[in-house]
């Protein structure tokens, strides 16, 4: 059982401590919440929320973030983590698991750039699994059809409106331009056209700025065009407007079993908030681990005891 108390007498300062690193690192940092909101996604939806993701590979093991999706998380979502997990050693060796940081690391940092603020329980523990090969098959991936995506979320329980809430998180953060670059050039394969559901303005602008992205891989673009580090629902908003970044955003204000999610979301971002703040509870305590099913890491990026 997770409690929202579960530290209040083992490390009392926990959630204090988490939210010191946290302020610091988002101001120096500012891409610091959408790192550290993918990176969470991205560890509940292999092996449930237990900081596998945080494992760094070694010569008997290719962890989960060198799997090829994961390569792309950015170093300040791991970073973040491991800079409250210094703080909290300190304090209170041993006690706060790396699964339970990386929640409310990122619930802080959603409210931090305006969103929700929701209340968390706490008492995972972090894996003693951490496989790239695990990994494929259970995120998605932009060029899949609305139908794959949608199955991969139901095969996590997650139903069709908690998918569209959840992945207005799009509304802060960036995308490489290998993740969109077939929909702006050779878009139908017999002329250096663009896909015609985006904005002719915002496809001519995607363009420019991807120009070079083969020479120089780094090149991104933000998720949310007019506001991009803000949390708030312009992502549906754009997606009425053809400026979805993604084809897996664009497919979604299309297809008539998400579009009226859409809509209702672009009119109202009070309903997203509570949709929103429903559904990542829901990814924040899937499938985690208590008692002896896991332990709490002395570093978030290696096992307590080396598995050969
Ligand atoms: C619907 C299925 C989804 C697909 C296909 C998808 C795909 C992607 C891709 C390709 C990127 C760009 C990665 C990069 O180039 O660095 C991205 C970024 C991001 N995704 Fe998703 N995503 C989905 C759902 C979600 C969900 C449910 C969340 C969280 C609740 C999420 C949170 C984020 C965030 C915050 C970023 C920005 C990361 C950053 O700025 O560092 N995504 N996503
Ligand atoms: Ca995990
Ligand atoms: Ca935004």
């Amino acid at each position: 059982r997770l409690t929202q108390n579960y530290y209040q007498k083992t490390c009392p300062d926990f959630e204090k401590i988490v939210q010191q690193v946290v302020t610091d690192k988002q101001l120096a940092s500012p891409t610091t919440a959408a790192a550290a909101l993918r990176l969470f996604f991205h560890d509940c939806m292999v092996e449930g929320c237990d900081a596998s993701v945080l494992i760094a590979s070694n010569a008997f093991n290719k962890a989960e973030r060198d799997s090829d999706i994961n390569l792309s998380l950015p170093g300040d979502g791991f970073e973040v983590v491991t800079r409250i997990k210094t703080a909290l050693e300190l304090q209170c060796p041993g006690i706060v698991s790396c699964a339970d940081i990386l929640a409310a690391a990122t619930r802080n940092l959603i409210s931090m750039v305006g969103g929700p603020y929701y209340p968390v329980r706490f008492g995972r523990k972090d894996g003693f699994v951490s496989k790239a090969e695990a990994v494929d098959g259970n995120l998605a991936r932009s060029n899949m059809s609305l139908s794959q995506i949608i199955n991969l979320f139901a095969a996590r329980k997650l139903n069709i409106k908690e998918m569209v809430a959840l992945t207005g998180a799009h509304t802060i953060g960036f995308s490489h331009c290998k993740e969109f670059s077939n929909r702006i050039f050779n878009f139908s394969k017999t002329s250096d056209d663009y896909d015609p559901s985006y904005n002719p303005k915002y496809a001519e602008g995607l363009r420019r700025l991807c120009a070079n992205y083969t020479k120089d891989p780094q090149m991104s673009a933000y998720n949310d065009v007019i506001t991009p580090g803000k949390f708030d629902n312009m992502y549906f908003k754009n997606l009425q407007k053809g400026l979805g970044l993604l084809a897996s955003d664009q497919a979604m204000a299309v297809d008539g079993r998400t579009r009226p999610l859409i809509d209702l979301y672009a009119a109202n971002q009070t309903i997203w908030f509570q949709d929103f703040v429903h559904a990542i509870q829901k990814v924040s305590v899937h499938n985690v681990k208590t008692g002896r099913k896991g332990e709490v890491r002395r570093r978030c990026d290696a096992f307590n005891n080396l598995k050969t």
